[in-house]
């Protein structure tokens, strides 16, 4: 059976990367593959349950990080496990990265810790592709402010963004077998343009034998 491959969409909040999904999972369906879109935290009802009280409560920070990887337990038991054993492609509007980065980057819990809760949730699984949405700060913060109500992280500060974005690029540097960083700052056709050609090479790598 054909084995279909996993792919995140990471970045800051307004880099762009709610934008591309849909493109992204046409250009795949295009080519008859069957493709499952999800997002995180998210994409279960329990996982939709916390999504609300994460992005709207305060709480301890260490809390917040166990919280987004009990969201992910539920995710890939419920929803990338089983697709991908079916064959599907996933993409998921973020996944451990996005906690690496904004818990460990933005809010600087210990990295290790947060190796710690990787390993006891998805000790073996990886994605295959990371699409890491860049932008500096100020580009992130227009296109926010010009389009929706700030949630509990969009309402951060720059420092808190800039430590975010550090360590997105830090592990983009860190395991760059399966991350693409994309200059978002340009239009959406040019990213368009980029994504469609790292998708045809993404493909036929899977068509190797
Ligand atoms: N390349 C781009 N140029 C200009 N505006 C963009 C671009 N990409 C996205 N946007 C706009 O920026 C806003 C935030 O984009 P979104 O995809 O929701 O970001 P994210 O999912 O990364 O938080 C949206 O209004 C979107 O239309
Ligand atoms: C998955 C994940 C998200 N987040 C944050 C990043 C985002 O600010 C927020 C929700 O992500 P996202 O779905 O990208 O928000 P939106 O649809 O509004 O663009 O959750 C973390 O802090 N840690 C995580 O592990």
């Amino acid at each position: 059976m054909a084995s279909g491959k996993f792919i995140t969409f990471e970045g800051i909040d307004g880099a762009g990367k709610s934008t591309h999904i849909g493109f992204v999972a046409d250009l795949l369906r295009s080519r008859g593959l069957t493709v499952v879109t999800t997002r995180e935290p998210g994409g279960t009802a329990l996982g939709e349950a916390l999504r609300e009280v994460l992005l709207h409560q305060k709480m301890h920070l260490e809390t917040e990080a166990m919280l987004m990887f009990a969201a992910r337990r539920e995710h890939l038991a419920q929803v990338i496990e089983p697709a991908l054993a079916r064959g599907d492609w996933v993409i998921s509007d973020r996944f451990s990265d996005a906690t690496f980065a904004y818990q460990g980057g933005g809010r600087q819990l210990p990295l290790a810790k947060l190796e710690a809760l990787e390993q006891w949730v998805h000790p073996h699984l990886q994605p295959d592709l990371t699409l890491l949405f860049d932008v500096p700060l100020e580009v992130a913060r227009d296109r926010l402010d010009a389009t929706r109500t700030l949630d509990k992280f969009e309402q951060e500060k720059s420092d808190f963004f800039a430590a975010t974005r550090a360590e997105y690029l830090r592990r983009a540097a860190q395991f760059q077998e399966r991350f693409q960083i994309i200059d978002a700052t340009r239009t959406i056709a040019e990213v368009q343009q980029t994504l469609t050609g790292i998708i045809a090479t993404l493909c036929v790598e899977q068509a190797k034998p």
